[in-house]
């Protein structure tokens, strides 16, 4: 087996990149508005009540009709599951991490027909969407690593006439519930730390990004998964979610999405529930309000680089995108001045159009409460850039800049989720970090600085799960820059770092005296 490294991003300037990207929008043009099942223990399912998924640039655009799994339908599918963890716990971990190997594979092989899915559905411009894909095939090829790197547990002390062992078993029925805004990656990835560890998955994917997750489970039939280990119920959060946080044979929640949600499965899986004989376990990974910190002393033109690129990317619709900007007072008006410029440049449009650099946001609701939070931005700061939006076409924000934002303002402190960034003055450096961890959340954050003793200081005092030093504060690479967060960004499960999978086993001790 060769070392795991991460899959390389495509090169757009190269024409033969190009040219397979459109080849991939082509062939998933060719399937748009198909129907398609739920699938419980390998059976296609329909129902009547569907999920219409549809393409955020073009409102009308249907994507693909996905069945909407009831309750009657998520409990039929945790008995397969239920049934199906006493197989799959029983194969060999080799086994199930070649699945994963498998998998990886066949969509390296689909690759750009996977990215421009992504860009149909969820409106990622050719980047955005190629780094989705390529972090769904880290996944994989990490996770599949890491479980043969731990199959046969960890080394204990033995005495004399003893023989211990400490070996990692499955826990039972997960269910794997995934946000929209890493429809591949994040969907992919969570379901398979599930499966690789040995546990069999119910996953209810986000509704408005069903028909990628669905391409997923046809991967993994193709690369060898018996039908009932991964099943897939979308359906209604409040209906079906709740159905299946509450279920007894719940043995765990892996949920990604925002805060409130979060904290409701965090709450309703502690209760016990009749005939429930274990203590739920649940995986959050939360919202965030991410901050760069510019010194300074520190490359200027860097800094403003960074703050565009990581507010802007994919919209700003990323849990570690840079919501806040904090800079020093010597160097603020030369920052906020090329964070304008830098951020009138960007192009706006259609994600099919390479030549974009920012398309949509996902939905209406999402349109609204971006726009809403703009008009109360216009009341908390000097809006230097944007502040416009369109919803003729598609869902369309235009990159916003605020300037002279006090820290207690509401755009400083709620996640916003969308192209707008709020920036704040601080007299120095020290008081730039105390504002950037003024928050609930803990994700991701970012310094700008050349400045070594005050690099060393947000080392220590910056409290977020995600630091990174002179580079922008989105972008985290499986087995590179393991991802999670701290306080209301989540429980800091370390997706794609060396003890996520633990997470999903329980560990045994065994003593043998002899
Ligand atoms: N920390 C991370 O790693 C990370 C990664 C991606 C996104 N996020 C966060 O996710 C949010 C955006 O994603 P979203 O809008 O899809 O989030 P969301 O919380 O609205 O939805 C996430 C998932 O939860 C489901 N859901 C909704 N109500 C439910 C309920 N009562 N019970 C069970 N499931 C329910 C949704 O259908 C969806 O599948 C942002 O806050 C973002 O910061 C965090
Ligand atoms: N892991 C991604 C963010 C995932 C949440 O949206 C990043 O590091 O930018």
């Amino acid at each position: 087996m060769i070392p795991y490294k991460h899959e390389p991003f495509t090169d757009f300037s190269k024409e033969e990149n190009k040219a397979a990207y459109l080849e991939g929008l082509a062939t998933v043009e060719g399937y748009l508005g198909q129907a398609y099942p739920l699938i419980i223990g390998g059976e296609r399912v329909t129902t009547e009540d569907q999920i219409t998924s549809y393409n955020p640039a073009k409102k009308t655009e249907v994507i693909g009709t996905v069945s909407k799994a009831t309750k009657d339908l998520a409990e039929k599918a945790m008995q397969v599951a239920d049934e199906t963890f006493k197989m799959w716990s029983q194969v060999e971990p080799e086994i199930r991490a070649d699945v994963l190997f498998k998998a990886a594979s066949i969509i390296r092989r689909r690759k750009f027909e996977f990215s421009a899915l992504l860009t149909l559905e969820a409106g990622k411009p050719w980047n955005e969407a190629d780094a989705d894909t390529a972090e769904a095939i880290d996944f994989l090829e990490y996770y599949a690593r890491q479980m043969l790197r731990l199959k046969d547990g960890q080394k204990v002390e033995s005495r004399v006439g003893e023989y211990n062992r400490y070996d990692y078993i499955p826990l039972g029925v997960g269910i794997v519930i995934s946000p929209w805004n890493f429809p591949f990656a994040i969907m992919a990835g969570t379901t398979v730390a599930a499966v690789v560890t040995g546990n069999t998955v119910l996953l209810k994917p986000a509704s408005t990004t069903p028909v990628v997750a669905y391409k997923f489970i046809e991967v993994l039939e193709e690369a060898g998964l018996p039908a009932g280990v991964v099943n897939y119920v979308p359906g209604s959060g409040a209906e079906v979610g709740d159905y299946l946080v509450d279920h007894p044979r719940t043995r765990f929640v892996s949920f990604t999405g925002s805060r409130d949600v979060g904290l409701r499965i965090n709450q309703r899986a502690s209760v016990l529930n009749e005939g429930q004989i274990w203590m739920k376990r649940v995986i959050a990974e939360m919202g965030g309000k991410d901050t760069i910190v510019v010194d300074k002393e520190a490359d200027l033109e860097l800094a403003a680089q960074s703050i565009v690129k990581s507010a802007f990317g994919f919209s700003g619709q990323k849990c570690s995108a840079c919501s806040r900007a904090v800079i020093v007072e010597d160097v603020y008006d030369e920052v906020v001045e090329r964070v304008a410029e830098l951020t009138k440049e960007l192009t706006i449009g259609d994600p099919t159009n390479p030549d974009n650099f920012m398309a949509t946001v996902i939905d209406e609701a999402a349109f609204k409460k971006i726009t809403s939070y703009i008009e109360i931005g216009k009341t908390e700061g000097k809006l230097l850039v944007g502040g416009t939006a369109d919803d003729s076409v598609g869902y369309f924000v235009h990159p916003t800049v605020f300037a002279d934002v006090a820290p207690s303002a509401r755009i400083m402190k709620e996640e916003i989720f969308g192209p707008v960034v709020a920036i704040a003055k601080a007299k120095d450096f020290d008081e730039a970090i105390q504002i950037a961890n003024d928050t609930e959340y803990g994700l991701t954050g970012a310094v700008i600085t050349k400045n070594r003793l005050n690099q060393e200081k947000a080392r220590k005092e910056f409290h977020v799960g995600n630091l990174y030093f002179n580079r922008g504060c989105t972008g985290a690479i499986v087995g590179y820059q393991p991802f999670g967060g701290f306080n209301m960004s989540g429980t800091d499960s370390k997706a794609g770092g060396p003890d996520y999978l633990q997470l999903h086993m329980q560990a045994k001790t065994t003593s043998e005296m002899f």
